[in-house]
């Protein structure tokens, strides 16, 4: 038998688990078992690895799909027919790398293409106590399973395809513990922007997250897989979440998942993932899910968030010189008046999509409000299923059809109007209701105005023209 270890945390086991070597004052060579290759972070990677005559260490623990650069609206043309040039050869220069470098790919016209955080989980790529990287931020998502999944830069994402490894420094844990239970129309986007404006976007630098209690046990897949994409925003390295039979039934109808006797196996280490009684975090946020109204972003920052019922804040009441003249400047930016109600807020699009939002429980929750409405005059909505798989359930149910019915555009798979590097823009002043996770300033297009909030609201605000409780419909 070996010897006990001392109580560990769900993260520490994870990270103990992949060590293959120490590189002193706690840095580590951490085995990376999943390596999530998209379009964007990955040509210099394979640049440097042509230019070094090495191979791809493990291709088949390697998937590559193009996300952010490809259009919504048709694919029928397939890549040759995206129309802006650097797109068009971004997706290019991957096709060209996975074919060099006998990577799997999941091709435009797949079935099963998507933004990368969505297919993952989808095929069962992500599984509990393994460590997964991506050169993109919101590899976090990957939490919501159990895994140990953060972003890397281009030249980290080069030693992974060539060496299987990644060199990592300690990381500290911080628990957020939400306890009760999120009320009616109060979602897992909500609870994501709420804890981003308790603790702020650097709340959580330099910390894996473990998300826990009662409302986070309460939430489905895609609730935790929002929660946890969103934990990047709040400057985590990572969110996790132990992995229970919610996971596990995902996983057995996963295609690429464990099956049988593997899938057995697997759940016997899978069930020792948890952070041990007497095990200490460096921090603990408490939250009471009670707490958590309908979230809508008034600034040009995540945490700059508000509840629905709330008032755009008035940057005159903030006493500190630095914190005020950011507020006025994302007020600027915004075209808001201070002290107005957020709500009633005008809005000219609503975008329901994203890594975030954009799986087929968000597309649900979206439909849900329209009850026979229509989008509001002037107001162009779109509607980007996440994957492939995504929209052909949603087509299965209907979805589709409530959503065209009522004057909403029913797109193609991918990251579209979440970040402006698709067609899929915003003009200079036009403002969004966004279920999408960052709303800097041009994030949407050069200009452009964006408010988070969840599928439903903004669903709401699509319908209404203004933003919307939309717990009042
Ligand atoms: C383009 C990519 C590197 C970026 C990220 O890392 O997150 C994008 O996905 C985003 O959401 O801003
Ligand atoms: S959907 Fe948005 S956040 Fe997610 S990977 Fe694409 S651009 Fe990044």
């Amino acid at each position: 038998m070996s010897a006990p270890h001392p109580p560990r945390l769900l993260f520490q086991k994870v990270w103990d688990d992949h060590v293959v070597a120490s590189m002193g004052e706690g840095a580590v060579l951490l085995y990376i078992d999943r390596h999530l290759v998209n379009e964007v972070t990955s040509p210099q990677a394979f640049e440097g690895l042509r230019a070094a005559g090495r191979a791809v260490r493990r291709p088949g623990g390697t998937i590559a799909v193009a996300d952010h650069n490809v259009p919504t609206d048709n694919r029928a043309g397939g890549v040759a027919a995206i129309l802006e040039p650097e797109s068009r050869e971004q997706v290019e220069t991957l096709e060209r790398n996975v074919a060099e470098f006998g990577i799997p790919y999941v091709p435009l016209r797949s079935a099963r293409q998507g933004i990368v955080h969505i297919i993952g989980p989808e095929l069962g790529l992500t599984l509990p106590g393994s460590t997964i990287v991506c050169g993109d931020s919101h590899t976090s998502t990957h939490g919501a399973f159990g895994a140990l999944a953060f972003g890397i830069g281009t030249s980290e994402a080069e030693h992974v395809l060539a060496t299987q490894t990644l060199l990592q420094q300690p990381a500290r844990s911080m628990l957020i513990r939400v306890d009760n239970q999120l009320g009616a129309g109060v979602t897992a986007k909500d609870l994501a922007l709420h804890i981003i404006g308790r603790i702020g976007t650097g709340g959580a630098t330099g910390h894996v997250i473990e998300y826990a209690g009662e409302a986070v046990t309460a939430l489905d897949m895609a609730g935790r897989m929002t929660l946890c994409n969103m934990s990047i925003e709040a400057g985590a390295r990572a969110g996790m979440i132990a992995p229970d039979q919610k996971v596990f039934d995902w996983l057995a109808a996963a295609p690429l998942a464990p099956k049988g006797e593997a899938l057995e196996r697997a759940k016997d280490y899978w069930r020792t993932l948890k952070s041990d009684d007497g095990a200490v975090h460096d921090r603990t946020v408490e939250i009471d899910a009670r707490d958590v109204a309908p979230m809508v972003t008034w600034g040009t920052s995540p945490e700059a968030v508000t509840g629905i019922g709330s008032i755009v804040p008035d940057p005159a009441a903030i006493a500190d010189p630095a914190n005020r003249s950011q507020a006025e400047t994302m007020l600027a930016y915004m075209g808001l008046e201070p002290g107005r109600p957020i709500a009633g807020t005008p809005i000219d699009m609503a975008f329901i999509g994203s890594c975030t939002n954009g799986r087929i429980e968000d597309l649900r929750a979206a439909a849900a409000v329209i009850g026979g409405r229509h989008v509001a005059p002037g107001v162009r909505a779109l509607v980007v299923p996440g994957s492939g798989q995504v929209k052909a359930a949603a087509e299965a149910e209907g979805l589709d059809r409530l959503f065209i019915d009522a004057g909403f555009e029913w797109r193609e798979a991918g990251c579209s109007m979440c970040l402006g590097m698709n067609p899929d823009q915003l003009g200079p002043r036009q403002r969004c209701a966004s279920t999408s996770n960052r709303n800097f300033e041009g994030r949407q297009g050069p200009g452009g105005r964006t408010h988070l909030m969840s599928p439903a609201m903004a669903a709401a605000a699509a319908l209404s023209g203004h933003i919307v409780d939309a717990r009042d419909f």
